[in-house]
């Protein structure tokens, strides 16, 4: 039975996370956005859009045209099994990939400063895929994150 239960262990997949950060919306939270990456690896998840957390994006982005940068995105989301997005800083990309998740029926877990301006379409969203969740600080974060990541 023990043996069982290793090989069961063993075999479970890491959740594939889709993260999803403000870009174009502005970068300054690009250390948070980090730091949510990392507490992710950490806890044994695989982060498909690692390079939203990458300091050297722009680089790499500025050779991709803009039809390449979505058609990489959705295949991603498509392939992963869950959401989390940073919605401190405002972010048409961020909302429009929660929005997508959502219909695609993958969990999202929006998470955010508690003195940040969250849209409504988050905050008021009765969708019960869709959880929102101020941290104060980064152990509230890391909590949070890896509660969340627990149910893949
Ligand atoms: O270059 C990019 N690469 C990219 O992956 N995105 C995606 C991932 C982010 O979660 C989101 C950010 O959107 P925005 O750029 O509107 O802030 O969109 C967005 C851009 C630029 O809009």
């Amino acid at each position: 039975m023990e043996d069982l239960d290793k090989i069961i262990i063993s075999e479970k997949q890491s959740p594939k996370i889709f993260l999803s950060g403000s870009i174009r919306g502005g970068r300054q939270l690009l250390e948070t956005y980090r730091f949510i990456f990392d507490t992710l690896e950490e806890a044994g998840a695989e982060v498909l859009t690692w390079h939203v957390a990458d300091p050297e994006l722009e680089k790499v982005e500025m050779r991709m045209t803009e039809e390449e940068i979505y058609a990489r995105d959705m295949d991603l989301l498509a392939r992963s099994d869950a959401l989390i997005a940073e919605v401190t800083v405002p972010s048409t990309g961020v909302g429009y990939e929660i929005c997508r998740a959502l219909v695609r029926k993958i969990p999202v877990l929006c998470l955010y400063n508690p003195d940040a301006a969250v849209s409504a379409m988050v905050l008021g969203n009765p969708d019960p895929l869709l959880e929102a969740r101020a941290y104060s600080d980064k152990i509230s974060l890391k909590n949070l994150i890896t509660e969340f990541i627990k149910n893949f």
